[in-house]
């Protein structure tokens, strides 16, 4: 490090009383400017030479030529302090919600009944259920299923809870990237020990992208045929993988269920597309989905756990003695129930006018993933006016969930090579990976975390969206 910097003072510690012992955390605004510039630099290098970088979408050869018109990517230039307490419960019952999502699954009854008024009013939604339905009506069963889950929390300021935002059961973003930004705080942190008085080692190890490649392998292995691919599919303009309209093009099944793609055996689908109605451009892709279905391949998600994921069923989870339909084990029911937020279907008229009056408490989901589809502040409150008006019935399309507000903590976010100073909060996403075999579960464990710090003000958190920062925990 540089002489300049030795003489700067040691940086600030802001002592915080954490139980019972006293810990310190570094405000990472307290910062002397010099050491900041010189911290942005370093981590800046470790990006580019580490691989921690996205496309860059002012350059318009980016997502086209491998290696052209990258940039790093949106990362906090320190870890995020976190209660040791709540990350032990995320992780804790991760294999718990790994088990509900592959039980609920094979409950093909319970996901068409939660579902059915969502079928009559939301398109998309309702071609998924079509799928399964077929699935159902043929008694497809899926033997080997692969789930590469992202359960995402915030804790709540005021009661301390660790409460549920959501659970992705379907392409659960930055896995990759992930680790690599843990990677990256923890050589930060050793760089400059001299200067910020953190232990590296109260940032939890990040194996995700290692555990879901692993993941991947067995269920290929399971299936049991070495000859046999495992195919991602993409949104178009990426390579080397398949878009649900070229395996509609190239796909084809043998009579006895295998998947054959450009003449090549799948073993295993991997959807990184198909979440969201922008992926299915024309019935083509449809057919693609329907077709992967049929087949013997592992899907990971099969139709009924991409189901699983949705809002709808989140909130129907959450009703009392749902949990008891599919889980034994009473302590880790009460585990689940103790990180849901209040979920309301708008049937319930009570909470909906509580969120036309108190709008800022509550937010609307409809069944859509990929991030930018929620509904909050003052919009809740005319969207639920708006279908009371309608009365079409399409309030099925949506659920309401209590807004959740953590602690707002200051964070320095790197955005295209500069360090920007943030009043900022964060959701944690803990990755689950499942496996099963007929009655045998393979695998069935925590997969790494994916820390998320945005812009307190912003409603929508996502990276891709360019709202969020990839960030990591910093124990305390
Ligand atoms: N391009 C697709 C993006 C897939 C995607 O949006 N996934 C949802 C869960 S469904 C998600 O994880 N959103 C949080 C990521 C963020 O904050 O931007 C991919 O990576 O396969
Ligand atoms: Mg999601």
């Amino acid at each position: 490090i540089p002489k300049s910097l030795l003489r700067c003072s040691k940086v600030h510690k802001m002592q915080t009383q954490v139980g019972d012992s006293v810990k310190s955390i570094v405000d990472p605004h307290d910062i002397d400017p010099k050491l900041v510039q010189n911290l942005a630099y370093d981590a800046l290098v470790w990006c580019s030479l580490r691989g921690l970088l996205v496309g860059d979408r002012n350059s318009e050869k980016s997502g086209t030529v491998p290696g052209v018109g990258m940039v790093h990517a949106p990362v906090a230039l320190l870890p995020m302090s976190f209660p040791e307490s709540h990350w032990k419960q995320a992780c804790e019952v991760a294999p718990i919600f790994n088990e509900l999502v592959d039980r609920v699954s094979q409950d093909g009854e319970f996901l068409q009944e939660s579902l059915s008024r969502t079928k009559k009013v939301d398109p998309f939604t309702s071609r998924l259920l079509e799928i399964h339905s077929k699935m159902l009506e043929i008694n497809k069963i899926e033997e080997i299923r692969l789930g590469l889950h992202r359960s995402d929390y915030m804790l709540d300021e005021q009661t301390k809870l660790l409460l549920q935002i959501e659970l992705n059961t379907i392409s659960s973003s930055f896995p990759g990237l992930g680790c690599l930004v843990s990677e990256l705080h923890r050589s930060l942190i050793q760089l400059y020990k001299e200067h910020i008085d953190l232990d590296p080692n109260r940032i939890p190890t990040n194996n995700a992208v290692n555990q879901f490649a692993e993941a991947l392998a067995k269920a290929w292995n399971e299936y049991g045929d070495p000859r046999a691919v495992l195919m991602f599919v993409v949104q178009s303009e990426e390579r080397n993988i398949k878009t649900l309209a070229e395996i509609d093009a190239l796909g084809e099944l043998r009579q006895d269920g295998t998947l054959v793609v450009d003449g090549q055996a799948v073993a295993v689908v991997y959807f990184r597309a198909g979440y969201a109605p922008s992926d299915y451009h024309s019935e083509s892709e449809w057919k693609a989905r329907l077709l992967m279905e049929q087949s013997r391949a592992v899907k990971c998600p099969s139709i009924s756990y991409h189901l699983a994921g949705t809002k709808k069923i989140q909130q129907e989870l959450a009703k009392p003695n749902v949990l008891e339909r599919f889980l034994e084990n009473k302590d880790d029911i009460a585990k689940l129930r103790k990180c849901f937020a209040g979920l309301w279907s708008l049937d319930e008229s009570d909470t909906v006018n509580d969120a036309i009056e108190k709008p800022g408490l509550y937010v609307m989901k409809p069944q859509r993933e990929g991030g930018g589809n929620n509904i909050y502040g003052e919009n809740v409150k005319e969207a639920l006016l708006k279908l009371q008006k309608e009365g079409t019935g399409s309030d099925a399309a949506y659920i309401l969930m209590q807004r959740i507000f953590p602690k707002i903590s200051h964070s320095i976010l790197m955005r295209e090579g500069i360090p920007h100073k943030e009043q900022t909060i964060s959701e944690l996403g803990i990755y689950g990976s499942y496996l099963r075999n007929k009655t045998e579960v393979v695998i069935n464990q925590q997969a790494g975390y994916l820390m998320r710090t945005k812009v307190s003000s912003s409603n929508e958190g996502g990276v891709a969206a360019g709202f969020a920062v990839l960030d990591s925990i910093y124990l305390v």
